[in-house]
């Protein structure tokens, strides 16, 4: 059916645009996460945001947003990013990226003397920055909106679940950084209201989410577009937290050959900050155990997975009658209520949200400080996101995991794995059952990858031709 959803705008005050949550406590312990960049000539990594070479605007604008240091990922990105050289990043989550990739894209796109944009039938945006859901890139939106506070760069979001004339009206205002889901972004350029010549910087953030997500045709289609100039031409960026075979596939065929790759922390390892704690529950003891959980919580926001959308409305009607205040986010969700749904977690006014995975990616979202895995997802990958959702900017979080033996066996090595690796005590049932499941499906031996595992590097051939867990798709779910 036609969406005529309409978003409302953003608040435009300035205090809610440089609204930020402080940092936590083990912020500063960023700094011991070991970092590898591999690839020819990289540049030397930044200290401080002042070394980073930015303007006074941007630079009053990252004081504004509450940043006074730079993350890992940050102090290694911008230089590479400044200087002009592709990137394929893989870093922890809640780590910063975001930031990593657009201050450097607003600072050139400045320093290039990029002209105020303004209304015309077709718009000649010089970045496009791609994301697999909804939620995300509108947070990536409202980052670059941030950062280009008071410049004369124009972002401007368009994403599937609103009204197509009013994405095509925002667009047709001005755009200088085109933020979109990726069926959107090639629906309206499609339509002829996008030309791609002007196209400097292409980013494509969460891109093993997007292959996960059947957005490789998309993605495909995107830098194969009339008008997009070819990789040489332009600065092309990929992010992802996983490193599997089909992104170094892409990574070699979208960016130029001496790209630059970049790894902070553990490939598809969990943050050291969020405490994680297994518990064997079986499927009929579930929803008392998560009721006596959330007792505990009081109002503190608690993320809950399941793994089906019926079952994400059945279990948030469950604690609403169990006088938790509570929402549901899912797939089946109109747009409106997705938003609202997110709304008041942010505010407060419901503390639990119960989500498929389609939140699991990227939100970030302040207090979040428990997430309950009522189900436990089929990929550690996934497991490793989830969890991502508290335990970010160095804030310490905590995540507890429902494993039912029936179900969860598959999974159960590399929970262990994911867990050692993390410093986190690992029950000894559950040491047992992965045990016994040794070379089940679900073991992933990508899980021993760590750091430098750039298929360039000869010496790495084999590790990388080694089979890999492919996260599959879920089906049930209606992503764009
Ligand atoms: N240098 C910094 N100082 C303080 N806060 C920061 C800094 N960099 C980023 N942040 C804040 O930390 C939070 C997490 O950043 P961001 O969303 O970019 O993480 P991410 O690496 O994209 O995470 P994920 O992989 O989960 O999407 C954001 O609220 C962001 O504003």
């Amino acid at each position: 059916p036609k969406v005529n959803y309409v978003p409302p705008p953003p608040p435009e005050d300035e205090d809610s645009i440089f609204s930020h949550y402080e940092t936590g406590i083990n912020f500063a312990k960023y700094d011991e996460i070991l970092v590898e960049v591999s690839g020819a000539n990289p540049p030397t990594a930044v200290l401080t945001f002042d070394e980073a070479g930015l303007c006074d605007t941007l630079s009053r604008n990252v004081s504004r947003s509450g940043y006074v240091k730079p993350t890992p990922v940050q102090k290694y990105g911008i230089p590479i990013i400044m200087s002009g050289r592709d990137l394929m990043a893989c870093a922890q989550t809640g780590s910063g990226k975001t930031a990593a990739f657009l201050l450097p894209i607003l600072q050139k796109m400045m320093a290039d003397g990029v002209a105020a944009s303004r209304f015309s039938e077709v718009q000649e945006p010089e970045a496009i920055i791609v994301a697999p859901t909804r939620e995300l890139i509108n947070q990536i939106y409202l980052e670059a909106r941030k950062f280009a506070y008071g410049t004369c760069v124009r972002p401007v979001v368009v994403y599937g679940g609103i009204s197509t004339g009013y994405s095509i009206r925002e667009v047709l205002k001005g755009c200088n950084v085109l933020c979109g889901t990726p069926g959107r972004l090639l629906d309206i350029i499609g339509r002829g209201k996008v030309g791609l010549s002007k196209v400097r910087y292409l980013v494509l953030d969460e891109a093993d989410r997007m292959l996960d997500m059947g957005f490789e045709p998309a993605m495909r289609r995107l830098v194969a577009s009339p008008g997009m100039p070819p990789k040489e031409d332009r600065q092309t960026l990929m992010f992802s937290a996983t490193y599997p075979d089909e992104i170094q596939r892409l990574a070699a065929e979208f960016l130029k050959t001496d790209y630059l790759f970049l790894v902070v922390g553990q490939v598809g390892g969990a943050c050291t900050d969020v405490e994680q704690y297994v518990e064997q529950v079986t499927q009929f003891e579930k929803r008392e155990k998560l009721v006596e959980i959330l007792q505990t919580t009081g109002n503190e926001r608690t993320m809950v997975f399941v793994d089906t959308k019926r079952k994400a409305d059945f279990i948030a009607t469950f604690l609403c009658q169990e006088k938790i205040p509570t929402t549901s986010i899912h797939g089946d969700r109109e747009q409106r209520e997705r938003e609202q749904a997110l709304g008041d977690f942010r505010t407060g006014k419901c503390p639990v949200l119960v989500a498929t995975s389609v939140a699991a990616r990227g939100l970030d979202i302040e207090h979040v400080q428990h997430v309950v895995n009522f189900d436990l997802p089929s990929s550690i990958d996934e497991y490793v996101h989830r969890i991502g959702r508290t335990g970010r900017c160095g804030n310490t979080g905590k995540a507890v995991s429902f494993f039912d033996p029936n179900y969860d066996t598959p999974l159960a090595r590399s929970l262990v794995k994911v867990l050692s690796d993390a410093q986190q005590e690992v029950p000894s049932w559950l040491e047992e059952i992965a045990f016994s499941a040794c070379g089940t499906y679900g073991y992933n031996p990508r899980g021993n990858v760590f750091a430098s595992v750039d298929t360039r590097k000869a010496s790495f051939a084999k590790e990388v031709a080694r089979p890999t867990t492919i996260n599959e798709p879920n089906v049930e779910e209606d992503w764009e």
